[in-house]
């Protein structure tokens, strides 16, 4: 019988969540959900709800709790039976509490990276808008220069990756973000990684997650399902 393994990952803007998943997913087969993605998507889709979400994202204002918990707690209640891991969600202790009503996280990835390095990475972070998929000048460069590499369409850069905004948007994830850290330690789920490169920091939580996946099902709280 497969073991169920549900997992978010946070982090400050730039801290590498999107890469450090996109690793997990591959190494360890688990569903990947980001919520930049959804909101991206439901922009892209221009229904009211995308309308809606565009003037948050935009001004890199956080989506209310609300539309957050509607767009992503659907998702989960799809992936019953999948082991799943969450990027960008919960991301405050209302988001949290959502989540906590409809399942037990069994573990925390928390990424601690030093303001510096947040600025330079994103200061190089190209997207290819209509996929999520990022590029960095140095670190994964696409392989035609302001080309994605599946599609060949143009790369953009957003204005909140610009060092002026990214202040703001650091403190601000820091004040949303402590209680839902606070709130996953207390619950002993809660595993922090510091450090200045992904490559780094990657063999620790992958050690962390073989161990934690290979555990007996009868260690984590919930009944697993087949
Ligand atoms: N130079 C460098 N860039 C990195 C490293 N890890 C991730 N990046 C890049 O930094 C940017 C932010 O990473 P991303 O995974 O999007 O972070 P997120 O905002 O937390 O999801 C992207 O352009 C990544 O390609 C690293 O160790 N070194
Ligand atoms: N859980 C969330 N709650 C509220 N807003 C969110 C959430 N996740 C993403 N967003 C919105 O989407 C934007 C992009 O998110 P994301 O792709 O995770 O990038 P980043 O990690 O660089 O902020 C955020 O700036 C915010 O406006």
């Amino acid at each position: 019988m497969a073991k169920l393994f549900r997992a978010a990952i946070m982090g400050p803007p730039g801290s590498g969540k999107g890469t450090i998943s996109q690793r997990i997913a591959q190494s360890f087969g688990l569903q990947y959900l980001s919520s930049g993605h959804y909101l991206r998507e439901s922009i892209a889709a221009n229904t009211e709800a995308g309308v809606l979400v565009r003037t948050y994202v935009e001004r890199s204002m956080l989506v209310p709790d609300h539309v957050m918990t509607r767009l992503m707690l659907p998702r989960l209640e799809h992936l019953i039976g999948h082991s799943w891991l969450l990027d960008g969600f919960p991301r405050t202790l209302s988001q949290a509490q959502a989540l906590s009503n409809l399942c037990q996280l069994d573990l925390v990835i928390s990424l601690n990276i030093p303001y510096e390095t947040l600025k330079e990475r994103l200061s190089d972070r190209w997207i290819h808008p209509v996929s999520g998929r990022v590029y960095n000048m140095g670190f994964n460069p696409p392989r035609v220069q302001g080309k994605d590499d599946i599609t060949g369409e143009p790369l953009i850069q957003h204005d909140d990756d610009k060092p002026e905004a990214l202040m703001a948007r650091l403190r601000h994830y820091k004040d949303v973000a402590k209680p839902v850290i606070n709130l996953y330690k207390s619950q002993g789920i809660l595993h922090s990684f510091s450090g200045t490169d992904t490559d780094r920091i990657w063999p620790y939580i992958n050690s962390l997650l073989s161990t934690k996946m290979h555990m007996q099902p009868s260690d984590f709280f919930q009944t697993q399902t087949p």
